[in-house]
């Protein structure tokens, strides 16, 4: 399998701190990463410069062959942000609405008929198991079950890479071991490669497939499993 991502010489300083030094890690088309680190050890930062969010003071991010830059369009690319689901109570839209604007916001809304949408919206919600659920306020909802939705609208465009920042984040200890097993389920059947930052170092090493650790700005350790994955 070839690479999906590659990250070459990559340094990052937010104006004259230093924040990421030389990082250098290649993904290949299908794993499942876990970044884990301490708190400021840079892993939000890396995955910003993935997006291209932030440009690089060296180095590169290259997805599919081709370098990113600031502000380009990532069709191949879901990311679901760090709090994600915090800014979700009381806000007056449903779960279909939802997943359907990353739709409008990547795409643009003449792109694809009225139709078409609704089936890539069906199609999203089916793959998180949330399709029951299209016309209910997501801010009805429970944090995992939010969670699942802002998974889907990651999805909604069909994304070969799918990043995710933290995701577990005020999530009950049952809704985290079924997202999880979403997870490594969306990875293992839809063949979607998936790299997601955690704290939650004991759960993942017995889900992914390679971790990569960051202290000091500098990838500390690159560890992967042998043994197959199960869910
Ligand atoms: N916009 C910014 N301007 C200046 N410094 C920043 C900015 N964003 C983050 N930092 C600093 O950069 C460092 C790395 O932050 P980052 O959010 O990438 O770490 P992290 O490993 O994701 O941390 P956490 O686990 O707490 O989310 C921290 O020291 C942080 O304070």
């Amino acid at each position: 399998m070839g690479n999906i991502l590659e990250i070459q010489n990559l340094s990052f300083a937010y104006e004259d701190e230093l924040i990421l030094s030389n990082i250098n890690f290649s993904v290949k088309s299908g794993e499942f990463v876990g970044i884990i680190g301490s708190n400021g050890a840079g892993k939000s930062t890396l995955l910003k410069l993935i997006l291209g969010l932030i440009s690089p003071m060296n180095g590169k991010v290259i997805i599919s062959g081709e370098e990113v830059k600031n502000n380009k369009r990532l069709p191949k690319v879901g990311y679901v942000p760090q709090n994600a689901i915090a800014s979700n109570d009381n806000f007056p839209a449903t779960v279909e609405e939802i997943v359907k604007s990353n739709l409008y916001s990547q795409i643009g809304f003449m792109r694809f008929s009225k139709r078409k949408h609704i089936q890539k919206t069906i199609n999203a919600l089916q793959m998180v198991n949330m399709q029951d659920y299209a016309k209910r306020l997501i801010g009805n909802l429970s944090g995992g079950q939010q969670q699942r939705i802002m998974i889907a609208r990651a999805l909604v465009n069909e994304p070969e890479l799918l990043i995710l920042d933290e995701p577990t984040t005020g999530i009950d200890d049952k809704s985290i071991e079924s997202l999880y097993s979403l997870l490594v389920r969306i990875n293992l059947e839809f063949g979607i490669t998936i790299i997601m930052v955690t704290h939650d170092i004991n759960r993942i090493y017995g889900r992914v497939k390679k971790v990569v650790s960051i202290e000091n700005k500098k990838i500390v350790d690159v560890s992967e499993r042998k043994n197959k994955i199960v869910f």
